[in-house]
């Protein structure tokens, strides 16, 4: 059994998506990045990475790579799970934790459970989707931008090739 933990931040900027756990918020502003800058799917990708010790997400898709600008982060996240495969794991939970002041996420929660528990081809009560402000303290607070965290456990005993690390 390997835990993993994942942290992103992207700043909010005027003319983009808000695209959070594959949903597109509604907002007036959207996040900045090479991807579509799903801040939770990121978060989420690098603790995946972060159970198998197989590096973190810059490494696995370059932000300066054409490949990826403008990429669907739940595609990347179903890659991510092609890595979990391949090293014969099996995701058995996790848990996200979303820092914006804006905007209001709890509708679009559910989706976001869905939408990742789909790409990751596992059953939507192992994913759990949380919204908090910062009571408008820090960058966070002062809508500068979008943070999030995630953990996950994996079962690395699945098969022999998972066992080391
Ligand atoms: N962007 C957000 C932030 C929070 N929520 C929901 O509001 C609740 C209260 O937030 P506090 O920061 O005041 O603790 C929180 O538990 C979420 O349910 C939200 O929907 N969207
Ligand atoms: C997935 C990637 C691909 O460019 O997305 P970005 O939008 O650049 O976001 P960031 O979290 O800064 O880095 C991760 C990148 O690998």
């Amino acid at each position: 059994m390997h835990i993993g933990h994942g942290f992103d931040v992207h700043a909010f900027a005027e003319g983009r998506r808000c695209i959070l756990g594959g949903v597109d918020v509604p907002s007036d502003r959207g996040l900045m990045g090479h991807s579509d800058a799903d801040v939770l799917t990121h978060a989420l990708m690098d603790a995946i990475l972060g159970a198998l010790k197989e590096g973190d997400i810059g490494q696995l898709f370059p932000d300066d790579d054409p490949a990826y600008e403008g990429a669907d982060s739940l595609v990347l996240l179903r890659r991510v799970m092609e890595v979990v495969r391949r090293r014969g794991a099996k995701l058995l939970d996790c848990d996200c934790t979303v820092a914006a002041q804006a905007p209001k996420l709890a509708p679009y929660r559910e989706q976001m459970r869905e939408n990742l528990a789909r790409a990751m081809g596992v059953d939507v009560s192992s994913v759990g989707v949380k919204a908090t402000t910062t009571e408008r303290l820090g960058f966070v607070g002062r809508e500068e931008g979008i943070a999030a965290w995630a953990v996950v456990l994996l079962n690395t005993d699945c098969s022999g090739r998972a066992g080391e690390g």
